[in-house]
């Protein structure tokens, strides 16, 4: 018999409840396959009382495991941003590869938010290795009127290169359209080349239509015609933003899912509600599971269990269609689990 064995990282705040409703609706609808979960208790917790967010040898920890599912990390009450975000995801992110972001957006039936009328389907593709979170920079003459704060993009030609080919590939799957996000008008070299790169690898994928947005007006095309979109590709930081836009249009954070993706799959991928830790909700029962459900989807179709994966869809459609976790804050995050795991048994 099967066993997958799945590390899961809840984090802080609604990280935790999340991911054990992901884990409870993945295990329920792989049935006779059997999923088995290591927690680790990575989190800004942990940070004030080891001063790290996870232990040294944590990426090798993880690297045993068939995939890593991850709830929220942050706490900025008591941990700086910066520490929580560079000391785990952002490590493990690079560490494992995992340079496809991969975050779709579409409304699910009944799902109420500001483009609710309409009918989309965009697949976002964020490159996750690189770019404006390389961390490259630094400070000096710090907390003097001379101070200097410095931090560098770094674009290589083989992280712009395998995202975009990744992009393509994804819409030769689907409708054939790929948009390349930059903001190539004021930063004239490294958007420029990622330009040029999309242009060059267009020629490999003749029957796929490409069209180069500046982020500014894919911001405006997202709200006002996000019909007009199939697969979006942008870089590390405007992927970011461009996603919680696309969490918006879809009904919330709530609903969002992304799976940081190893392609080559030489180390495990990870798997996490594109939301944060949410402080201001984080104590009140009501975060909405489906973002973290549906990341536990991409996990299960990345591992093979493509049946699963679509039950999961499924039965996450059934509870939105009758009235369930369709506005933020209208249901518990227990309730809105318990239908989901009933609808996998109708
Ligand atoms: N990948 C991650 O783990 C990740 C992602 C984003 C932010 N963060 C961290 O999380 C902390 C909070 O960040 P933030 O407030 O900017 O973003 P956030 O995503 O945590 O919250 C933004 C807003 O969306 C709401 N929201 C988020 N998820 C929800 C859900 N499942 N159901 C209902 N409402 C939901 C929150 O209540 C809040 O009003 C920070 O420490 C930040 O660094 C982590
Ligand atoms: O990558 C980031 O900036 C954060 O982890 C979070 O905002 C995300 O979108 O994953
Ligand atoms: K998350
Ligand atoms: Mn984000």
């Amino acid at each position: 018999m099967t066993t997958y064995r799945i590390a899961l990282i809840p984090g802080d705040g609604i990280g935790g409840p999340v991911t054990d409703a992901a884990f409870a609706v993945a295990q329920k609808a792989l049935g006779n396959v059997s999923l088995e979960g290591v927690t680790f208790p990575w989190s800004c917790e942990y940070y004030l009382e080891h001063g790290r967010m996870m232990p040294d040898d944590g990426i090798e920890t993880l690297r045993g495991f068939d995939a890593i599912f991850l709830g929220a990390v942050g706490w900025p009450a008591k941990v700086p941003d910066s520490v929580s975000l560079h000391g785990l995801l952002l490590p493990i992110r690079k560490a494992f590869v995992q340079y496809a972001n991969i975050r779709p957006h579409r409304l699910l039936p009944g799902v109420e938010g500001p483009l609710k009328t309409r009918d989309f389907d965009i697949l976002c593709i964020r490159e996750n290795t690189e770019g404006e979170y390389s961390g490259a920079g630094g400070r000096v003459h710090v907390g003097t009127p001379d101070e200097v704060a410095v931090e560098t993009s770094v674009f290589t030609r083989t992280g712009v290169e395998r995202i975009l080919r990744f992009g393509f590939e994804q819409a030769m799957k689907r409708r054939k359209k790929l948009a390349s996000v930059t903001k190539s008008n004021a930063q004239k070299y490294s958007m420029v080349f990622w330009d040029e790169v999309t242009d060059q690898l267009a020629r490999d994928y003749p029957e796929v239509e490409v069209t180069h947005y500046h982020i500014d007006a894919m911001c405006a095309r997202m709200v006002m015609a996000p019909e007009s979109l199939d697969v979006v590709v942008a870089s590390n930081l405007f992927g970011d933003i461009l996603t919680d836009l696309g969490a918006a249009i879809q009904g919330g954070l709530g609903f969002a899912a992304s799976a940081n993706i190893n392609p080559d799959r030489s180390a495990p991928s990870m798997f996490e509600p594109v939301h944060g830790s949410a402080p201001d909700i984080a104590h009140l029962g009501i975060a909405n599971p489906m973002a973290a459900i549906w990341s536990a989807s991409q996990m299960l179709e990345h591992l093979g269990e493509a049946g699963a994966a679509t039950r999961i869809m499924e039965a996450m459609a059934a509870v939105t269609a009758q009235g369930i976790g369709t506005v933020p804050g209208k249901d518990r995050t227990e309730t809105i689990t318990k239908a989901v795991l009933a609808a996998l048994e109708g």
